[in-house]
């Protein structure tokens, strides 16, 4: 027989009254479980919405955004010479969930495959993002947590090969605060434009994990082996002026004026030879390829251990409580 709202609310509350702690592989199923309830919810609300909405309006078109870009996580648009990869969980800061991590894989291939001069990526709201989105930890397959770490350093390699391997110029236009991995991939980007409300944090340690991203090569190159520990081990957060200062964005720009500075830009630079553009970057860029990729292996086999110590774990459990999912 199937549980009640009733039954899962009571569940809910003994979960908090128990007096031994079940453990953190326990507690990120526990939540998992909690998910899908909510998510078997929030498909009741939304069909009993649905149907409200079409019987009193017959204009609306329902999934017409959706249809528009394809994508269900982000806005691709191709326009000027430009194609945008809008990340578009703004109520969830950007985080990236495991479909966001394909659909960008799946954009950047359309993508470099285009008639577009360059690429763009940005993101919706008033986060650039908040990184890895750390429920993505909570769903755990039948060969627990070892195979979900597993599966999780064979996705992350293939994303960061992605834009190892971009052939076009590649910038990002960080609109605002940037977390995790949103701000590690900036190295692999060919220029980086940041709002003035822009910051910049890789809060690794604190969440018992280890740089990625290719981060680990590229941080120290681009801004000294002390500046990026202080960045990837002590997860110092910089502002955007000391994100240019250390050179890791190309140049800031006051919010009020950002989107229409930088779009500016952009569309003279899309006008330039596209061929011209792509051979120039290849030469800028392929003497490392080979070497970034076998960083991104290391650096994905060395975040597998992470995520399964008690440090990773606790961290995100943490997050997860704080925000009273667990
Ligand atoms: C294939 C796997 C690859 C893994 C690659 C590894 C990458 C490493 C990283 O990226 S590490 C970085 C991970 N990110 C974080 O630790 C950030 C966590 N989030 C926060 O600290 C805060 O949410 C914040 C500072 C980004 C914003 O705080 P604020 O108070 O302004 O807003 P809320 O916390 O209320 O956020 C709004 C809702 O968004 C949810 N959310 C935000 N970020 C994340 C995230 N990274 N993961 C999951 N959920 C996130 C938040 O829970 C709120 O949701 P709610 O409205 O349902 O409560």
């Amino acid at each position: 027989m199937r549980a009640s709202q009733k039954d899962f609310e009571n569940a809910m509350n003994q979960v908090k009254l128990l007096k031994k702690d079940p453990g953190n592989e326990v507690k990120l199923k526990l939540y998992s479980l909690y998910k899908q309830e909510t998510a078997r919810q929030n498909y009741v609300d939304l069909v009993s919405s649905l149907s409200s909405s079409l019987e009193s309006s017959s204009q609306v078109e329902p999934g017409t955004d959706r249809k528009s870009t394809g994508y269900e996580t982000l806005m691709v648009t191709s326009e000027d010479g430009i194609t945008k990869i809008m990340l578009n969980r703004p109520t969830k800061k950007n985080a990236l969930n495991v479909e966001m991590y394909h659909e960008i894989m799946h954009a950047l291939k359309a993508a470099s495959k285009d008639d577009s001069a360059i690429t763009v990526l940005t993101g919706n709201g008033d986060y650039y993002s908040s990184g890895n989105d750390l429920t993505n930890f909570t769903d755990i397959p039948p060969g627990g947590v070892e195979e979900k770490a597993k599966n999780g350093a064979i996705l992350l390699r293939e994303f960061v090969g992605c834009f190892i391997d971009f052939p076009k110029p590649l910038i990002a236009v960080v609109n605002g605060p940037a977390v995790g991995i949103s701000v590690t991939l900036l190295g692999l980007f060919d220029a980086v434009y940041a709002s003035d409300r822009a910051t910049f944090h890789t809060p690794f340690s604190h969440l018992g994990q280890s740089p990625e991203g290719c981060s680990s090569y590229t941080f120290p190159k681009i801004m000294s082996p002390a500046k990026a520990t202080e960045m990837l081990v002590f997860g110092k957060k910089l502002t955007a002026g000391e994100a240019c200062a250390q050179g890791l964005v190309t140049e800031v720009f006051p919010d009020s004026t950002f989107q229409k500075e930088v779009w500016t830009r952009l569309k003279a630079f899309a006008k330039l030879p596209p061929n011209a553009m792509r051979i120039s970057k290849e030469i800028i860029r392929n003497r490392e390829k080979e070497k970034l990729h076998a960083v991104n292996a290391e650096e994905c086999s060395v975040l597998q251990g992470r995520w399964l110590s008690d440090e990773c774990m606790n961290a995100v459990v943490n997050f997860l409580s704080r925000k009273s999912k667990l």
